[in-house]
């Protein structure tokens, strides 16, 4: 195991009492894995991987970190990891190459191969060019890749990674993710930490899930989207009337009020959609399986296990109580299907949730 810890806890105190931002993780990593650290804003990731990295020492728990103990070899532990810090770690008047090449003199490195491996890595990293100059003149993206060379430079065998690709484009990111994967190939092991649920499914072997301070699920993406019941489905009717009921009128603004549709027309088309909407979810909810079931503005939503499947069956009981549709999309589940499920929150909000404050509530809408 390249990574074993048990019980990790950390707290802070603060002006407003103590915070637990990490409240007992047990994680492993297996030798060779890409780890995907997933949750929102302070769920706990940063200060797991510093407890781990080194950079802060737990307030009680174990761990084994590259072969070496946490508490009573953190030079062991050190020496054999990379570390790249959310916040990069580069000097602003300082001249790239130089900075790569302090950096890996630390680790003992002789000067030679410092400047021949960093020269690569500044080709590999899609820094060509850009070797001698100063830090501060460099691109957000080009800088969070001199981090990254930083991080690389002394051929660690468990790389730490705090958000790699934030601030990445697109180009950049997938670059990125071929580079880390060149790594796991050649024997490297990466812990690394996302928001991005894209790099999370890409890029990850395997998947822990946290939210305030404890793990909530582990798996490979494909596993922990198997956890997720089934696939979501949205039925959209089509009822014109109904849509003329339910949403503003064009003809409101622009001609004025004699020209709006009879108040007994919204009435009777509220009531044909308020009928049409209570058929399609009692239909639903006789198909085995279907849970989640919901009337939203247009439709209806539910999710059910192999979603492909019902659907012919479901089309004609809906065809034959003579329900027009618009439309119906079925989804497999995503990673941010898994999120809601475990946390009660979906991760594309980024809606931050400091773990001293109460959860949020959210409806789940699928
Ligand atoms: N030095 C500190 N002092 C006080 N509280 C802290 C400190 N560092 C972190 N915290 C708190 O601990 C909790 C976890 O923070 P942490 O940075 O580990 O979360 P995170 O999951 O990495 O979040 P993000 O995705 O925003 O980086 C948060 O409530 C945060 O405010």
């Amino acid at each position: 195991m390249m990574i074993e810890a048990r019980g990790l806890v950390r707290t802070f105190k603060t002006k407003r009492g103590p915070v637990q931002a990490v409240q007992g993780v047990d994680l492993d990593v297996a030798d060779g894995e890409i780890v995907g650290f997933l949750g929102p804003n302070g769920a706990g990731k940063t200060t797991t991987m510093r407890m781990l990295a080194t950079l802060i020492t737990p307030t009680s728990g174990s761990a084994t970190v590259a072969g070496c103990d946490l508490a009573k070899d953190p030079v062991g532990v050190r020496r054999r990891i990379g570390y790249v810090p959310q916040s990069g770690s580069t000097l602003p008047e300082a001249v790239a190459g130089d900075e790569v090449v302090d950096h890996a003199r630390l680790y003992g490195v002789s000067k030679a191969k410092a400047i021949a491996d960093g020269q690569r890595l500044f080709e590999e990293l899609d820094l060509p060019g850009l070797w001698r100059r100063q830090c501060k003149t460099l691109s957000g993206g080009q800088r969070r890749r001199l981090d990254i060379v930083m991080g690389l430079i002394h051929d660690p065998k468990l790389i730490f990674l705090d958000e790699p690709t934030t601030g990445l484009d697109p180009q950049a990111r997938a670059n990125l993710w071929e580079h880390i994967r060149g790594l796991r190939d050649r024997g490297a092991t990466i812990f690394l930490t996302t928001h991005y649920l894209d790099e999370a499914d890409a890029l990850c072997d395997r998947i822990l899930v946290i939210d305030h301070g404890r793990i909530v699920g582990s798996g490979t993406p494909e596993a922990l989207k198997q956890q997720v019941s089934g696939d979501s489905v949205r039925l959209t009717l089509a009822d014109r009337a109904h849509a003329e009921a339910g949403r503003p009128h064009a003809t409101d603004t622009d001609a004025g009020p004699a020209r709006r549709p009879h108040a007994t027309d919204t009435e009777a088309a509220r009531a044909r959609r308020t009928h049409a909407t209570d058929a399609v979810i009692r239909i639903v909810r006789g198909l085995d399986g279907a849970t989640s079931v919901e009337a939203v503005a247009d439709g209806v939503n539910f999710r059910i296990p192999r979603g492909g499947s019902v659907l012919p069956g479901l089309l004609r009981q809906i065809d034959a109580e003579g329900i027009e549709l618009d439309g119906v999309e079925v989804h497999r589940p995503t990673l941010d299907d898994v999120f809601l499920t475990m946390t009660g929150r979906s991760l594309r909000d980024d809606s931050p949730a400091p773990a001293d404050e109460p959860e949020q509530q959210k409806e789940a809408v699928a």
